[in-house]
């Protein structure tokens, strides 16, 4: 058992109770995925005092799709919490540049996307599992919003059970909990950032 591999616990716990965090699930791998999501949930409620009302979960086909999914509820909180979008879009599309969007343009803080990539017998498992790790990386620093990889990629059944903190594993742990911290952890540094706070 490595005596070197593995996250050191957070520095601090941080109040996280304004925070509005969303996670994005997979259908495929449902029990391995169900686990991670709670250890992530629970992380943050527990640890961060994240409100569960603040939590917003959505979920997809497989891990394929979290990219898009996670972009475009991305973009559609920020078209809700943008007052007078249509006069912010029609000006964006005039070029006609009206002042800097309204502060309150996003409404998530962090974004968890979730999945469970298992290799079968194809070369299927390599494509996606690099599209997805692209992609999701993609979102968060097209968006300015952290997102989160909770995206396992395993070559067997086992290894995904021993990572979300299930079957016999004795080095069995659930990296839900580490995503629930990353996510809380980097949506209040990013709002420290934006606020100047270096
Ligand atoms: N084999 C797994 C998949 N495959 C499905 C793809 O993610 C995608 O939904 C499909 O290709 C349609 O675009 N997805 C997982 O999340 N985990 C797997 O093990
Ligand atoms: C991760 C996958 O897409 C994989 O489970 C698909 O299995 P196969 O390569 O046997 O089609």
């Amino acid at each position: 058992m490595s005596v070197v591999k593995g996250i050191a616990p957070p520095v601090e716990k941080y109040d996280g109770s304004s925070l509005r965090i969303l996670i994005v699930h997979t259908r495929w791998n449902p029990s391995v995925v169900d686990a991670l999501v709670k250890g992530a949930v629970d992380t943050m409620t527990t640890e961060h005092s994240v409100k569960s009302e603040n939590i917003t979960i959505q979920s997809v086909a497989g891990s394929y799709e979290l990219p898009f999914a996670t972009q475009r509820l991305i973009a559609a909180s920020r078209l809700q919490a943008t007052p007078n979008a249509a006069d912010l879009f029609s000006s964006m599309s005039t070029g006609e540049q009206t002042g800097p969007p309204p502060v309150n343009t996003q409404t998530f803080d962090a974004a968890i996307c979730v999945g469970v990539l298992i290799r079968g017998s194809t070369m299927h498992f390599e494509y996606i599992a690099d599209a997805v790790s692209n992609g999701i990386m993609r979102v968060g620093l097209d968006s300015g919003i952290p997102c989160i990889f909770g995206v396992l990629t395993c070559l067997d059944d086992d290894q995904a059970l021993e990572r979300a903190g299930m079957g016999a594993s004795e080095k069995k742990h659930n990296h839900g909990i580490d995503w629930g911290h990353c996510a809380v952890e980097l949506a209040m540094k990013n709002r420290d950032w934006m606020a100047g706070k270096i």
